[in-house]
């Protein structure tokens, strides 16, 4: 996060907890609240607010962390992956094309998607899998040791920085037949209960998981599937080997996506 950036949400946490301060003095006092200061919507920040008048006490510099994690955990993330998700319809038109007509069958040609489809949308399911499996937007996740850990060869003592790199398992020729080829059927039912649990893990795992990985994968697949109703998907790569990577914060192409849409006829 820059600093251009650090000043804004500060600004921000502090303009909103000063209007917030002041409906709820007038509440107390039992004086009249504006249309606008009734209507406001319950942000996530709003609800962070009202937690530090309920008891729960946090700074202005805790709520701007807490705004600053789900604003980079929430949305680069899930802007990367369906970005990646683009290059991979593009690169391979026939998985397209039946994506969509999985899409087309479910919603027809102009229905909302409602929380029932989602389960229903299972090769976009797949699709979107295998994407964060080849692509996982948070490739390392990071961990301190609080205890000794012994791996039979290696000893880890307490109080070490380990850095579990997620998309060398994700690309594990040991784990993974023919890492690079792309093919949605590794999440089928059958194949995944062929795997350890922890041989895939995009949202990461344990405890201190990724906390909006529903929220993610349902954005993920309405976003998809609202596209492709409208769209056909194309890019430049011809193969994942030669789309290179770099971390900026999150995953990213070092040359960019490189995708075009076209409306459909
Ligand atoms: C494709 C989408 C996403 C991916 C691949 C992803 C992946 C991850 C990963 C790998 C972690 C690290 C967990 C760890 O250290 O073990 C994480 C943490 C987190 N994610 Fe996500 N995430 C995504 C979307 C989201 C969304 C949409 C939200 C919120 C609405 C979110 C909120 C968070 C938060 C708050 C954490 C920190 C959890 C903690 O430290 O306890 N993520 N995510």
């Amino acid at each position: 996060m820059n600093y251009n950036n650090y000043c804004f949400f500060q600004q921000v946490v502090m303009e909103k907890r000063k209007q917030f301060d002041e409906k709820m003095r007038k509440q107390k006092n039992g004086e009249e609240i504006c249309e606008d200061e009734l209507k406001e919507k319950k942000t996530f920040l709003n609800l962070l607010l009202q937690l530090t008048h309920e008891g729960t006490k946090m700074t202005d510099d805790e709520v701007r962390h807490e705004v600053d994690t789900f604003t980079i955990a929430g949305t680069d993330t899930t802007a990367s992956t369906l970005s990646f998700c683009l290059v991979m319809l593009g690169m391979h038109p026939d998985l397209q094309e039946k994506i969509r007509e999985e899409v087309i069958d479910i919603l027809g040609e102009d229905r909302d998607v409602t929380h029932e489809d989602m389960s229903r949308l299972n090769l976009l399911e797949r699709f979107i899998k295998e994407t964060l499996r080849i692509f996982p937007v948070g490739p390392i996740v990071l961990r301190m040791t609080d205890h000794d850990i012994n791996l039979g060869k290696h000893q880890i003592p307490a109080g070490c920085s380990i850095v579990l790199g997620l998309i060398r398992l994700h690309r594990n020729p040991e784990i993974w037949k023919d890492p690079l080829k792309f093919n949605p059927d590794r999440f089928l039912p059958e194949e995944v209960a062929k795997r350890h649990p922890y041989s895939y893990l995009p949202f990461s795992g344990g405890p201190r998981n990724c906390i909006g990985y529903k929220y993610a994968m349902m954005s993920m697949k309405t976003t998809l599937a609202m596209t492709l109703r409208k769209f056909v998907v194309m890019t430049e790569y011809k193969t994942i080997e030669e789309i290179r990577l770099r971390i900026n914060i999150v995953l990213k192409p070092t040359d960019g996506y490189k995708v075009y849409v076209k409306l459909r006829e």
